[in-house]
């Protein structure tokens, strides 16, 4: 079994408790209360500055105990008042020590896009994310068969909210394309052997087309990482460890942000 797949077991498991507590009937209900879903592209894609999606992230497969992240609500405040453009919250319980709790009491305290990160498989997850309040829901490709990438990003958009559909290789980036996706995250973590390798954005960038956003995730340790993916055209970096880990992680934000609104990279950029 691959780490991906251990994952989506245990995640499964988490799933058939909350759907014996919590009905889709429910789930629905409480969603239709929501605000509305904020739209996400525009904010991921400014013509003159790389979009930081920060995340709140307790643990992880590869590092294990990161941070405890007490308040997460606080956390994120911090992210958003150094410029992020987008909180990204862990939901996952078994590996991120992430909560749907930690999804509330973000969405209650930030005003920019949220984006839940877990492991969707069903589109029961969809609601959950529309009914906690998520703008962003991460979809895996290669946790995915096509046709339910496809019925997934579509359960996404029609509830107002954006899939963010995440890749590692060429093929995934065509079923990406060809599921419909309008947001597309290159995971530099390779899902097998959780190895970083911050080439593969480069390498995949140019197969996805200009109108979608491009963004890459993971391995962003400062400000010049988020440069060499400006240069490779990313429009957004979505930044977890090096920010949870951070004594400043307000000031580290704005560094960040401020590398990415950069006069160099514009002349540059594909
Ligand atoms: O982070 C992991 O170890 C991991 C392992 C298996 C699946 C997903 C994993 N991480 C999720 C992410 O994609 C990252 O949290 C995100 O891109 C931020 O990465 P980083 O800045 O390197 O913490």
């Amino acid at each position: 079994m691959t780490v991906l797949e251990d994952i989506v077991a245990g995640v499964r498991e988490d799933l058939a408790e909350r759907q014996a507590k919590t009905t889709l009937d429910e789930l629905k209900e409480r969603a239709a209360r929501a605000p509305g879903a904020l739209d996400c592209v525009s904010r991921l894609k400014a013509e003159d500055a790389v979009a930081v999606i920060a995340e709140v992230k307790r643990s992880s497969p590869s590092k294990g105990n990161l941070a405890a992240i007490a308040d997460p609500a606080s956390l994120a405040s911090e992210y958003e008042k150094g410029g992020a453009a987008v909180i990204s919250v862990l939901t996952e319980q078994r590996r991120f020590n992430g909560s749907l709790a930690d999804l509330d009491a973000v969405r209650a305290k930030v005003d920019i896009p949220v984006l839940r990160k877990d492991f969707v498989v069903t589109p029961y997850q969809v609601w959950e994310a529309r009914a906690h309040g998520a703008d962003l829901v991460l979809l895996i490709v290669a946790a995915l068969e096509q046709t339910v990438l496809t019925s997934l990003v579509e359960r996404v958009h029609s509830l107002g909210m954006t899939a963010l559909v995440e890749v590692h290789t060429l093929d995934e980036v065509t079923r990406a394309i060809d599921a419909g996706a309008r947001v597309i995250g290159v995971n530099a973590r390779n899902l097998k052997t959780l190895e970083v390798d911050r080439t593969t954005f480069a390498r995949l960038a140019p197969a996805i087309p200009d109108e979608l956003v491009r963004i890459a995730e993971s391995g962003v340790r400062g400000p010049h990482d988020v440069m060499d993916y400006a240069r490779s055209g990313a429009h957004a970096v979505l930044v977890g460890e090096a920010l949870v880990t951070d004594d400043a992680p307000r000031a580290s934000v704005a560094d960040l942000v401020a590398a990415g609104s950069h006069p160099s990279l514009w002349s540059v950029r594909p």
